[in-house]
C-alpha cells in the first residue's frame, strides 16, 4: 500500500486530504512544515503532497531535498507563473485548491504509477528495452515503441507521435522527456484542440499589454515557460495556420515573438508533437503547413491501437483494474470470465482511455467480488475470429444480440455507424461519445465523415 506524506500547516485541509487519501487506499503521515518533514524518515514514503505556502521554507524546498521521491505541490490563490515555477523546480504536479477530489486522486495515482519503477527497478534508461514507467504492454508493436523512445530521447530531436485517441501519446512524450537530458527542466503539455482558436496564439507565444482587446497585462506564453525543457503539443493538427507559422519560427530560429511585440527572444525548447490525423494529407489540402510537417517529422513514433494489441489487452486491464480498486478502496475485486472475454473481444475505439474508464465504472458498479460484463458498460462486443474457439460458440455466449458471425467482418467504421444509429435516439451526444470512448468533437467529426449527421431532436439539441 503506497505511503504518502502530507505537509500542510493548516489542520482542516490536512485532515480532509488525509481522509480522501485513506479512502483511496493509501497510508498517510502528516507534517506541518518542511523542518518537521525532515525529522521523519523520508525514504519510507512513495509520494509527498505539500502545500506551497508553509511557515519557514516553502513546500518546493522538499523537491531537491528528497531527490527521486515525487513531490506534488498544492496551493491556494496562485498565478500560472507560480505553478510553472514549481514544475520547473521538479514538482510532479501542481494542484490548486480547492481541488476536485477525483482530480487530486488521479494526480496522485499518476505520480505513484510514474514513479513506481524508481522504488526498485531503476530508471527507464537503465532498463534498456523494458517498459518505460507508466506504460504497460509487451506486444511486438509496443516493444518497437519502447526501443524508439530509448533511442530518440537522448538525441534532442523533434518527435512526431501518431496514434488514435487514448493510445498513450502523452505517456510516450513524458517517457521521452524523462529519458532526455532535459529531465530536470519543465515538460509543458498543451492540447491544441482544447484551447479556443482565438486564444491559442497568445497562450503559446504570450502577448504584450494592449496587444488586443482584453490584454490588460503582458503575459508569458507556454513556449517560453518550457524554455530549457520540452513542449508537448497534443493534437497539433488542430493548430491554426497563423500559429503554425510562429511555431515554425521557433523550430527554425529558436526564437519567439510575443503577440504585439517587435522584439524576439531566444528559447531552447524541444518539441514533441502528437496527432491522430494524417498531417501529410492535411498539408496536401492546405490545412497544415508542409514545411512545418517536414520539421516535425524528424523522428516518428506510431502507436498501435489497442484492438491490434491483442496480447496486451488483459495485461493492461489487470494493472488498470488494480489501480482503480486502490482509488476506490475496493480491494480484491476480479473480472468475471465473461467480462475478461468481452474485454479481449471489444474493439476499443477509445483505446486505453476507454478501457480505463470501463474498469473504473466496473469497480464502482460491481456488487460482489466479481465485475461482470454489464458493469463495464461496453458497447456491442464483436467476437474476434479465434482459431481455438468456434465463432458460433463465441457468438452464442456473447450477451448482446448485435453479435453474429457476419459481424466479425465489420470494420471499425461499420461498428461506429451501427452503434450510433442504434443508440442515438436514447443517448445524448455526450453519452454516445463516452460509450465510444471518444471526445464529442471526435464524434462530430466522424459523423460528418461517415454521413450520419446529428438528428435535430429536442434531446440532441440540448445535449
Ligand atoms: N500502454 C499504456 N499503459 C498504461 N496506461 C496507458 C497506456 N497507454 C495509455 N494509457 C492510459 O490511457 C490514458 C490515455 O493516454 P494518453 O492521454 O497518453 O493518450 P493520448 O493518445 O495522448 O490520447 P489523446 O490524443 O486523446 O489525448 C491515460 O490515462 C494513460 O495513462
Amino acid at each position: 500500500m503506497p505511503q504518502i506524506l502530507i505537509v500542510d500547516d493548516e489542520a482542516t485541509p490536512r485532515l480532509a486530504l488525509r481522509r480522501l487519501l485513506e479512502r483511496g487506499g493509501h497510508r498517510v503521515s502528516e507534517a506541518t512544515s518542511v523542518i518537521e518533514a525532515h525529522q521523519l524518515d523520508l525514504t519510507q514514503f512513495d509520494l509527498i503532497i505539500s502545500d506551497l505556502q508553509l511557515p519557514g521554507e516553502p513546500g518546493t524546498a522538499l523537491i531537491d531535498a528528497v531527490d527521486s521521491l515525487p513531490v506534488l505541490i498544492t496551493a491556494r490563490h496562485v498565478s500560472v507563473r507560480t505553478a510553472v515555477e514549481a514544475l520547473k523546480q521538479g514538482a510532479v504536479d501542481f494542484v490548486t485548491q480547492p481541488y476536485a477530489p477525483d482530480e487530486l486522486l488521479a494526480s496522485v495515482a499518476q505520480a505513484l504509477d510514474e514513479h513506481a519503477p524508481r522504488r526498485g527497478a531503476g530508471t527507464d534508461s537503465q532498463r534498456g528495452n523494458a517498459t518505460p514507467s507508466g506504460m504497460i504492454g509487451h506486444c511486438p508493436g509496443m516493444l518497437a515503441v519502447y526501443t524508439r523512445i530509448r533511442k530518440t530521447a537522448p538525441a534532442d530531436v523533434t518527435v512526431l507521435i501518431q496514434g488514435e485517441s487514448g493510445t498513450g501519446k502523452e505517456l510516450v512524450a513524458r517517457a521521452i522527456h524523462r529519458q532526455s537530458r532535459r529531465v530536470k527542466a519543465p515538460l509543458i503539455c498543451v492540447n491544441c484542440a482544447a484551447i479556443p482558436e482565438t486564444l491559442i496564439e497568445s497562450e503559446l507565444f504570450g502577448h504584450e499589454k494592449g496587444a488586443f482587446t482584453g490584454a490588460s497585462a503582458a503575459r508569458t506564453g507556454l513556449v517560453e515557460a518550457a524554455d530549457g525543457g520540452t513542449l508537448f503539443l497534443d493534437e497539433i493538427g488542430e493548430l491554426p495556420l497563423d500559429a503554425q507559422a510562429r511555431l515554425l519560427r521557433v523550430l527554425q530560429e529558436g526564437e519567439i515573438r510575443k503577440i504585439g511585440s517587435v522584439e524576439t527572444r531566444h528559447v531552447d525548447v524541444r518539441l514533441i508533437a502528437a496527432t491522430h490525423r494524417d498531417l501529410n494529407a492535411l498539408s496536401k489540402n492546405g490545412e497544415f503547413r508542409l514545411d512545418l510537417y517536414y520539421r516535425l517529422n524528424v523522428m516518428q513514433i506510431d502507436l498501435p491501437p489497442l484492438r491490434e494489441r491483442e496480447d496486451d489487452i488483459l495485461e493492461i486491464a489487470d494493472v488498470l483494474l488494480a489501480a482503480a480498486c486502490r482509488r476506490h478502496a475496493r480491494s480484491g475485486l476480479k473480472l468475471s470470465r465473461t467480462a475478461r472475454r468481452d474485454i479481449r473481444d471489444y474493439p476499443w475505439p477509445g483505446n486505453v482511455r476507454e478501457l480505463e474508464n470501463a474498469l473504473e465504472r466496473g469497480v464502482i458498479l460491481a456488487e460482489g467480488s466479481l465485475i461482470h460484463s454489464d458493469d463495464l458498460g461496453l458497447g456491442p462486443v464483436i467476437a474476434r475470429p479465434a482459431p481455438a474457439r468456434s465463432a458460433v460458440a463465441a457468438g452464442a455466449s456473447c450477451p448482446d444480440s448485435f453479435v453474429s458471425d457476419q459481424q466479425e467482418d465489420l470494420s471499425l467504421e461499420d461498428y461506429f455507424q451501427h452503434f450510433v444509429l442504434e443508440h442515438q435516439d436514447q443517448m445524448s451526444e455526450t453519452e454516445l461519445a463516452r460509450k465510444l470512448g471518444i471526445s464529442r468533437k471526435c464524434l462530430w467529426e466522424r459523423r460528418q465523415r461517415l454521413g450520419i449527421p446529428r438528428k435535430k431532436t429536442p434531446r440532441s439539441r440540448s445535449a
